[in-house]
């Protein structure tokens, strides 16, 4: 069952359409990733589902209500971590916490989640004397105060070392497993890898790609990329002739060559036809990062 579903969604700012025709459905219990460049439109598309843009067309819903129109409900299903909060300046964690508690019918015990992302020791400082990352940590905590049936996370890392990066991943594969939905805006490719059912790439107002991450990766036209020093010269018309091939390049005596399985097969076979070893042979995979450059240079 989709929770989200948003179809064919507008938004244009002085005339300039940064969502144009964006359409995606995300089904309960997934986390669905928003990935894309700078100005592409990710939180104008995330903030028109929760209800805190008003679309110029198209049509969004979530658990079927109008985040418009039904504002109020949609809140209630709908947990939100803004990217640019703030709070004032002398409420505390813990005032913060209790207070947002009280906004739902049915909150969540918000001491656990406090301890999940290590503000316990912080419940008696003021907001204005957070770090950022602390700050961020907040945020994240008082989307999930709620008890959310959808949680909408834009840039949930950003700013966070990389244990908390960590902690906060595990913390939403818990909340997940929860059977709490997850949108996901952000712009690190090991974060979407790994925690992304699907990704929508958005590039300059329009749906790229959309797929699981694996899925991105195989469609990247290097999905494997193989390098080696030949014992003995290659006819470099064999090489441009291997099947699937989506990039070569020799330098120094090392070939480097992309493209899929059938084409490193292929090179296995010609290699070995003419009796030559490849030496320092290494073979890698392409990465979501690989992909996202190629997905959205491709619109360019
Ligand atoms: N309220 C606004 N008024 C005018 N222009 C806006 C407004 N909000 C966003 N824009 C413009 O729309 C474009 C898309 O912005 P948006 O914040 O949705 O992108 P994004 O993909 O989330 O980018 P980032 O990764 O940098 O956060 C940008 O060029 C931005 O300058």
């Amino acid at each position: 069952m989709s929770v989200i579903e948003v179809s064919e969604l507008r938004k244009s700012y002085g005339g300039r359409a940064v969502v144009d025709g964006v359409s995606f459905a995300v089904e309960e219990g997934e986390i669905f990733g928003i990935l894309g460049p700078n100005g592409a439109g990710k939180t104008t598309t995330v903030e028109c589902v929760e209800g805190l843009r008003v679309p110029d067309a198209g049509r969004v819903r979530v658990t079927g209500l109008d985040p418009i129109a039904d504002h109020e409900q949609v809140t209630r299903v709908l947990g939100a971590q803004l990217q640019q909060s703030e709070l004032q300046a002398k409420l505390t964690v813990r005032e913060a916490l209790e207070l947002y508690a009280t906004f739902y019918p049915r909150p969540a015990d918000w001491r656990p989640l406090a301890e999940r992302l290590g503000l316990t020791e912080k419940l008696t400082t003021r907001f204005a004397k957070l770090s950022g990352g602390q700050k961020q940590r907040l945020f994240i905590a008082l989307a999930l105060v709620g008890n959310p049936r959808i949680v909408v996370l834009d840039e949930l890392t950003t700013g966070l070392d990389p244990r908390a990066r960590r902690d906060t991943w595990q913390l939403i594969e818990d909340v997940r497993a929860g059977g709490v939905t997850v949108l996901l805006v952000t712009h690190f490719m090991e974060e979407a890898q790994r925690l992304c059912d699907r990704i929508a790439v958005i590039d300059r107002g329009r749906i790229a790609a959309l797929d699981t991450p694996e899925g991105l990766i195989r469609r990247s036209a290097g999905a494997t990329v193989v390098s080696f020093l030949p014992s003995a010269p290659l006819d470099e018309r064999e090489l441009d002739a291997l099947p699937e091939l989506a990039s070569l390049a020799a330098k120094d005596g090392r070939i480097t060559l992309s493209g899929t399985d059938a084409t490193v097969n292929a090179v296995i076979t010609l290699l070995a036809r003419h009796h030559i070893t490849a030496h320092q042979l290494r073979v890698t995979d392409a990465t979501l990062d690989d992909a996202f450059l190629d997905l959205t240079e491709a619109t360019a």
